[in-house]
């Protein structure tokens, strides 16, 4: 696909916004992008970290001169947004799409646009984090993942594949639904288990009145199946009011399924219980694998350095030392500091804990998890 000019205009620059101003800037390096977001930090970090060309002091100032508009802040947010764009300032042909985790909403919130004639067409790219702001922003976190589409009859072809073609830097696989089927499909797989890894991390915070080892031996299982609740608050409380209908029938749903599932533990009813097991093994076993992009791995540390010649040999020596492997270093500049900020990436949990000890074996310098 052909390279493109023009501007973009990318309101919201945390993990999703920052992330696709990097794709796109990696597929149509000529365009221009310019963002905008409330948290001046963020802001002045994207800048400071060229996720964008250029800040916008508002969102008014940003909409006007855009080719292309995304919409990357939290659901309700998006939902304000569409409701107060001034669409008589919009350029003709302008193509505006947002990135949030739901769709119903977003796109009957969105009429006011397509009955004005601007081509809103949803979306969703099926990867993220639990993560937040623009300094985990990656061009590559999108590779291999499906990115939900969910245009309306309203909308040209040809729009929704100019789209496609902004986006091609992400390398998602694009896969058209209505906004119902994604809400249906998203509440199971996506919005539900986020309910699930929130409430057992209650569950376990409870019983730690009772047991202070019960944080101190959680280990691997209830850290994997409990990421997740490690999530932006606030994107997760936006969804749930958005996808309410779905998740009250999903939890009426679950509910039955845990009666059913205790009854088989209170029967000790050996055989269901070894089935229940069995047939959730292989259903999950056979879920088709997506190792790039779609489940990325972000254990990072970020350590406070000096800003002096050397200092990053030195800590990667470190590591080195023990054996502890970097999957990928960056420094973040903050430019009215004398210390800077290096973000080690490594593998698994287990490198990370490994190397925050090496360092604070070997150096006085601040290091904390991201
Ligand atoms: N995190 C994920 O895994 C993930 C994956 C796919 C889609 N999404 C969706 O992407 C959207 C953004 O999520 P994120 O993970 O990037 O969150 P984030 O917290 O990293 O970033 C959101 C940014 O939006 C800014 N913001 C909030 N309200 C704003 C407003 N009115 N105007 C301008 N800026 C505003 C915030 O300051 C923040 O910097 C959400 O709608 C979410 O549902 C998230
Ligand atoms: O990997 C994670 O941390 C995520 O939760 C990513 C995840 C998901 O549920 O898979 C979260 C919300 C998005 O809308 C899409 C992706």
């Amino acid at each position: 696909m052909g390279r493109l000019e023009g501007k973009v205009f990318i309101v919201g620059l945390g993990l999703i916004g920052g992330s696709i101003a990097l794709a796109i800037k990696k597929a149509h390096p000529e365009a221009m992008i310019i963002g905008y977001d409330v948290n001046e930090r963020q802001l002045g970090l994207a800048r400071s970290l060229k996720v964008i060309d250029e800040a916008a002091r508002s969102p008014e100032d940003g909409y006007g001169q855009a080719d292309l508009i995304v919409l990357a802040v939290p659901v309700m947010q998006t939902e304000a947004l569409l409701s107060s764009m001034p669409l008589e300032r919009l350029k003709r042909g302008v193509i505006v799409t947002d990135v949030g985790s739901t769709k119903q909403r977003i796109v009957q919130g969105a009429r006011r646009l397509l009955d004005h004639g601007v081509a809103f067409i949803g979306g969703h790219p099926m990867a993220g984090s639990h993560k937040s702001g623009v300094a985990a922003a990656r061009a590559h976190l999108f590779e291999n993942a499906f990115y939900i589409l969910t245009p309306t009859d309203d909308v040209p072809p040809q729009q929704v594949e100019a789209l496609k073609q902004w986006l091609a830097g992400t390398k998602a696989q694009f896969v058209i639904l209505t906004p119902e089927e994604h809400d249906r499909i998203t509440g199971v797989i996506s919005h539900f288990p986020h309910l699930i890894a929130a409430s057992l991390v209650h569950q376990a915070r409870e019983y730690e009145c009772e047991n202070a080892l019960v944080s101190r031996l959680a280990a691997g299982g209830f850290r994997d199946i409990t990421r997740i609740a490690s999530s932006n608050p606030e994107m997760w409380r936006d969804i749930f009011i958005h996808n309410k209908h779905e998740l009250l029938a999903l939890f009426d749903r679950w509910i039955a399924e845990m009666e059913r599932l205790r009854s088989f533990v209170e029967e000790e009813n050996s055989i269901a219980i070894y089935h229940y097991f069995l047939e959730a093994k292989q259903f999950r076993d056979g879920l088709p694998s997506r190792t790039k992009g779609a489940i990325p791995s972000f254990y990072d540390l970020y350590v406070d350095v000096p800003d002096y010649p050397g200092v990053i040999s030195e800590v990667t020596g470190y590591l080195a030392e023990e054996n502890i492997s970097i999957t990928n270093i960056r420094i973040i500049e903050t430019r009215e500091e004398i210390y800077g900020v290096l973000r080690l990436s490594f593998q698994s949990e287990d490198d990370r804990a490994r190397a925050k000890a090496c360092l604070a074996k070997h150096t006085n310098y601040a290091t904390y998890e991201g």
